[in-house]
């Protein structure tokens, strides 16, 4: 069974630190959305503007094909996946020999905020955050296939409760 694994959240929840040491961890391929973001969703975000449904819609829609083709046995993407409906696309992977599963790292506000400080360099600046949030739609029970992490707590303890989520699908 293939596992494509999306690390999702809001800007700064850790989201690339996490997916990297999961990818690592099953030797699987390593895909960062930023990367696939088009200029343009970059340069809204790095003038400070909230991407769109639309400006999000044809992201998705190559990063599921993208996670579908991989050759290898397992990958790992970051992913914000801020709505239900955004995970539904990534849902669409899902068949007989690939299972689709999404590690959700929860932090508050000002934990997000802390931590996009941490790296001034970054296209995404912390006045974004509310905008994240008010994008957000947290996982609801009747998601079955996303495992809800703490991330406030120490790296280490974040990535092996990744893992036992990755574990289990
Ligand atoms: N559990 C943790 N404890 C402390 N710092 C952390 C933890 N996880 C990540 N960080 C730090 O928080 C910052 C944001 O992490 P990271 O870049 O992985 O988040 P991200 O969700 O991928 O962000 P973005 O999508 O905006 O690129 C980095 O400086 C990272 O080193
Ligand atoms: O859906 C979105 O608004 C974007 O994917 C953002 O979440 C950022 O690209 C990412 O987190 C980098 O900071």
């Amino acid at each position: 069974m293939k596992k494509i694994i999306y690390v999702c959240g809001p800007a700064g929840c850790g989201k690339s630190t996490v997916a990297g040491a999961l990818s690592k961890k099953y030797d699987a391929e390593f895909i960062e959305a930023d990367s696939v973001h088009s200029k343009e969703n970059i340069e809204k975000m790095s003038n400070g503007i909230p991407l769109t449904d639309e400006d999000r819609f044809p992201w998705l829609n190559t990063l599921q094909t993208l996670a579908s083709n991989t050759a290898g046995s397992h990958v790992v993407l970051t992913c914000s996946a801020l709505k239900k409906v955004y995970r539904d696309i990534l849902r669409r992977s899902n068949n007989a020999d690939t299972r689709v599963h999404f590690v959700f790292l929860r932090l508050t506000r000002d934990q997000l905020i802390a931590r996009v400080r941490q790296r001034p360099n970054h296209y995404m600046k912390d006045s974004m955050v509310d905008s994240q949030l008010a994008d957000l739609e947290p996982p609801t029970a009747d998601e079955l296939d996303v495992s809800v992490i703490d991330a406030s707590a120490p790296i280490e303890e974040v990535i092996s409760a990744a893992i036992s989520a990755a574990e289990s699908i």
